[in-house]
């Protein structure tokens, strides 16, 4: 063993030791919530080098790079691979304390059997062995999951997405789910300046003109259906300032009129079209019986000139601080008057809002299924060992982490599977931490129950996969 990544990498007492290697590590991977791409999965595509696989997408290499000096044009610029490779490179040594480390350093090892520090001197040897291998069948972007165990995949979708991937996918069976999800921030998003072409974009696979509020529910109903013939068993939402304005429906009919007319709104009106639009979505989900995901508090391409340059999901985003607790509460409360909640997980960029949505979650539990409402799993910034550690230890105070649905990568990269190995060991040293510290009874039967639920069982419970 050359790197710090030993079998017991993070296990640091033997009740964590056991669960680990007895229970968790073997266990099948469920994702569901990613970015991979769809059309990457149907072409079973083989990745032509180190830089596409890792450098191609992922916001957070890019971020660390910026960070160390390094020219966007070996970032997101024109630079040849090996030379934006021998820039991340350069970079590593430099990112110890950073989960990157430990995913860089575990994915050499798990995906090319690679066990050296990655860094300048050696970068140019692991550039040959690790694309050699990535020219191989065996790491075609369906055998990089299936090698993984990787079971479920759910992707992020628009509502006008026709799905025809996710449908070939399903035909072919390739032994994999690969679930849509449903994220409508487009039609939510009505004080963007092109929501009305969107609106045109959803009337277009929607094959009707939209002229009015009622006929924009109905669109998004018929695209809640379509996503739901396909496999769908997940929403996402993403919310950077969580909102909730009562409204009857003729007031949003009224301000959807004003929208489309090309008036402004205000920031009332705004947040009344969101509320009521949301709060119908929400009794579609659960009718459907899915999942609805809210992403809460980023805040997002704060630098407006690279944003201009280079878009958004770039690494310009950070952690937002609005206060969320009342009118998530009232958005909740909204949907569950009816008894039509939907399943929820509630993550927040912020960490100050652990507490407050563990807290929340516990407020509308029913007995449709053990865990209705999640505090979600670290997200982002906060997928680290702290965040996670802190995520759970919160979780475990406020409720019952024996029924957490556990972790998700998020991520845009076929090599990341390895994150769930992380949480794995993560979780495992937690629980064998307060065994060792007299906390926890030392009853292997139960806290092995406890890993392969929060590992594997939960998700597939609930998302009904
Ligand atoms: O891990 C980070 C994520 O992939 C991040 O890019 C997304 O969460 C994205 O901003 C979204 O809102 O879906």
């Amino acid at each position: 063993m050359k790197t710090f990544i030993t079998d017991d990498f993070l296990l640091y007492n033997e009740t964590a030791r056991e669960l680990f290697h007895n229970t968790a590590k073997d266990l099948p991977i469920i994702d569901y919530h990613n970015h991979l791409n769809q059309y990457e999965i149907m072409e079973d595509k083989n990745f032509s080098d180190l830089a596409e696989v890792w450098l191609g997408g992922d916001h957070y290499k890019w971020r660390a790079m910026r960070a160390n000096g390094i020219s966007e044009d070996y970032i997101t610029g024109n630079k040849p691979g090996y030379e934006k490779f021998l820039a991340w490179s350069k970079t590593i040594p430099n990112a110890i304390g950073n989960p990157l480390y430990h995913w860089t350093h575990l994915e050499l090892l798990r995906y090319f059997d690679i066990d050296e520090l990655l860094n300048e001197e050696s970068a140019p040897r692991i550039w040959e062995e690790a694309n050699a291998k990535l020219a191989t069948k065996e790491m075609s972007v369906r055998n990089l999951l299936k090698n993984k165990k990787v079971e479920f995949v759910g992707t992020t979708d628009d509502p006008a997405d026709d799905l025809k991937t996710h449908e070939a996918l399903a035909k072919e069976d390739i032994g994999i789910t690969v679930s849509p999800s449903f994220r409508p921030d487009n039609a939510l998003g009505i004080e963007k300046e092109d929501f009305p072409s969107y609106v045109e974009k959803l009337a277009g696979v929607y094959n009707k003109e939209i002229e009015n509020y009622d006929v924009f529910l109905d669109a998004l109903k018929s695209r809640v259906d379509h996503f739901a013939e396909h496999g769908c068993k997940s929403s996402d939402h993403g919310i950077n300032v969580m909102f909730y304005e009562e409204a009857t429906k003729d007031e949003v009919a009224a301000i959807f009129a004003k929208r489309l007319k090309g008036e402004a709104l205000t920031n009332k009106e705004v947040e009344q079209f969101k509320t009521y639009t949301l709060v119908t979505l929400g009794e579609l989900y659960a009718e459907k019986k899915w999942v609805m995901q809210l992403h809460i508090n980023p805040l997002r391409n704060n630098s407006t000139r690279r944003f201009k340059l280079i878009g958004a999901d770039s690494g310009f985003d950070s952690i937002g601080d609005h206060l969320l607790a009342d009118k998530l509460s009232n958005l909740l409360d909204a949907m569950d008057i009816n008894d039509k909640l939907p399943k929820t997980v509630l993550y927040s960029l912020n960490a100050r809002d652990n507490d407050v949505l563990a807290a929340m979650a516990g407020n509308f539990q029913t007995d449709e299924i053990a865990g209705k409402v999640q505090f979600g799993t670290a997200w982002w910034f906060n997928d680290t060992i702290d965040g996670m550690e802190d995520q759970m230890r919160t979780l475990a105070n406020m409720g019952l982490i024996s029924n957490f649905i556990g972790m998700l990568t998020d991520s845009r990269s076929f090599l990341s599977f390895p994150r769930h190995e992380y949480f794995r060991r993560i979780l495992c040293n937690l629980l064998g931490t307060w065994v060792e510290e007299g906390k926890a009874p030392k009853d292997m039967k139960l806290l092995e129950t406890y890993v392969r639920n929060i590992c594997y069982e939960n998700a597939k419970r609930y998302f009904a996969i």
